[in-house]
C-alpha cells in the first residue's frame, strides 16, 4: 500500500461542504467569516463552492464535484493524503440523501485522521479563527 502525505500548504487548506437546506447558511457564514477564509485555501463541493463565490466573489474557491456526483469522496480523498486542515460540512440533519453513505464515508476519514470538523455554524466559528491562524 502507498501512503501519500503532502507537505503542509503555507496557509490552512479548509474544505467547505453544505447540504442543500444548509447551502444559505454556509453562504452567510462565509460573508461574515470571508477576512478569515481568504487567509486560507478553499476547496468545496461544487454546489457548495458556487454558493460561497456567488456572496463573496473575492475569495477563491477550487470547486470539485458536486456531492452527490462524488465531491464528497474527492474531499474524503484529499483528506486522506493529509491536503484538507479543517472541514465544515454544514449537514442537514431533518432530510434524506441518497449519497448518505458518501457524506458517512467523509466524515469517517475526518474522524480517521482527525482533522478538526465543524459540523454546524457554532461550531464552525469557533474553530475557524483557531484553523485560519494555524
Ligand atoms: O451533497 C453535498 C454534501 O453531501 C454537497 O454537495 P454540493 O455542494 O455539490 O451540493
Amino acid at each position: 500500500m502507498t501512503e501519500t502525505t503532502e507537505t503542509p500548504a503555507a496557509t490552512p487548506t479548509i474544505a467547505l461542504v453544505a447540504h442543500d437546506a444548509k447551502k444559505a447558511e454556509m453562504a452567510a457564514f462565509a460573508e461574515a467569516h470571508r477576512n478569515e477564509l481568504a487567509a486560507t485555501t478553499l476547496y468545496a463541493t461544487g454546489t457548495t463552492g458556487a454558493r460561497v463565490m456567488e456572496r463573496c466573489p473575492e475569495l477563491s474557491v477550487t470547486r470539485l464535484k458536486s456531492g452527490p456526483l462524488g465531491g464528497d469522496q474527492q474531499i474524503g480523498a484529499m483528506i486522506a493524503e493529509g491536503r484538507i486542515d479543517m472541514l465544515i460540512f454544514f449537514v442537514d440533519p431533518l432530510s434524506p440523501h441518497p449519497h448518505d453513505v458518501d457524506v458517512k464515508a467523509l466524515m469517517r476519514l475526518a474522524l480517521v485522521y482527525d482533522i478538526p470538523m465543524a459540523l454546524n455554524p457554532a461550531t464552525a466559528a469557533r474553530l475557524l479563527p483557531v484553523a485560519a491562524s494555524a
